[in-house]
């Protein structure tokens, strides 16, 4: 973390686009070694992406699904966000709920003590049919989320969803109004909707709510089920991409400047702006 003269704090984003294979402590592993590497290069907020330690598939989720409680997964997690000293959100992992035996797609946040201080089950779940090119059914084995998740760290509020999430303006508005400063999507679009909607969904995201905006997804597999698109993003609050990546496991770093977002938030003030007389606030919706 660093202070600008104006005494905001700015963060150092890592966005982590793991290899992502069939063995579950092999990914745990890989994680930790990629996690260290970043915080090594100074990040503070480092982020894994959607099921990065199992296979993404319907047929995956209740195979590898584990209980946040006993699980391997959040203690590793735990260990690495306190081994590296900074907040982790912990891509998400296929979680089985031991009281209801329901299986969700479950991201845990950790603090740099490696506290769990936040869990967002995905809420919209990814339910598509593409003629031709792409059927896929989370609902089939995964049962959706029932809120919205707003994490408090030392550098601000932050909005946490999870990939199809980002297709719904409605989380990352609503965590703007609530104060956020950025929208995390750890995700895993695909060869048809990533080169048509991944970058698009994210400049869109952060255009209409002057916020940070950044997904991160697991590297491309072409011997997998499902051919994730790669290409792990943070774009800034007028919407344009401040560092992306190509498919391949690599490590997408930037530094967020609140004091910046809030200059540009000055120069073109849509909070100002807004003619609630003419429409709902949305931000009076419940997280
Ligand atoms: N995998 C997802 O949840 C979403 C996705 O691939 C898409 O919206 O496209």
């Amino acid at each position: 973390m660093t202070s600008t003269a104006n005494n905001h704090k700015t963060c150092k984003l890592a966005l982590v686009q793991l290899a992502v294979g069939a063995d579950k402590d092999a990914n745990l592993a890989n994680a930790r070694t990629h996690v260290l590497e970043a915080a090594s290069k100074g990040a503070n907020l480092i982020v894994l992406p959607e099921c990065f330690n199992s296979p993404y598939g319907t047929n995956y989720f209740p195979e590898y699904a584990e209980s946040l409680k006993e699980g391997p997964s959040v203690k590793a997690l735990s260990a690495m966000a306190k081994d590296a000293k900074a907040y982790l959100i912990g891509g998400s992992i296929p979680e089985r709920d031991l009281t209801d035996d329901k299986v969700y797609n479950t991201c845990t946040v950790y603090n740099p003590e490696g506290e769990l201080i936040a869990t967002h089950r995905k809420v919209h779940l990814f339910d598509i049919d593409v003629p031709g090119k792409i059927r896929f059914q989370e609902s089939e084995t995964l049962t959706a989320g029932k809120q919205l998740t707003h994490v408090d760290t030392e550098f601000g509020k932050i909005g946490v969803g999870i990939c199809y999430d980002i297709r719904f303006p409605e989380p990352a508005m609503i965590a703007a109004r609530k104060g956020c400063f950025a929208m995390i999507y750890p995700g895993a679009f695909n060869m048809t909707t990533g080169p048509l909607h991944w970058e698009l969904l994210q400049r869109a995201r952060a255009v209409d709510n002057q916020m940070y905006v950044a997904a991160c997804s697991p590297a491309r597999d072409v011997s997998a089920s499902y051919h994730a698109w790669g290409h792990s993003t943070i774009v800034g609050p007028a919407g344009d991409v401040i560092q992306t990546t190509d498919e391949k496991q690599s490590i997408v770093y930037a530094d967020l400047d609140l004091a910046k977002m809030n200059e540009f938030r000055q120069s073109i003030p849509l909070n100002n702006q807004r003619r609630f007389d003419l429409y709902v606030d949305v931000s009076k919706t419940q997280p």
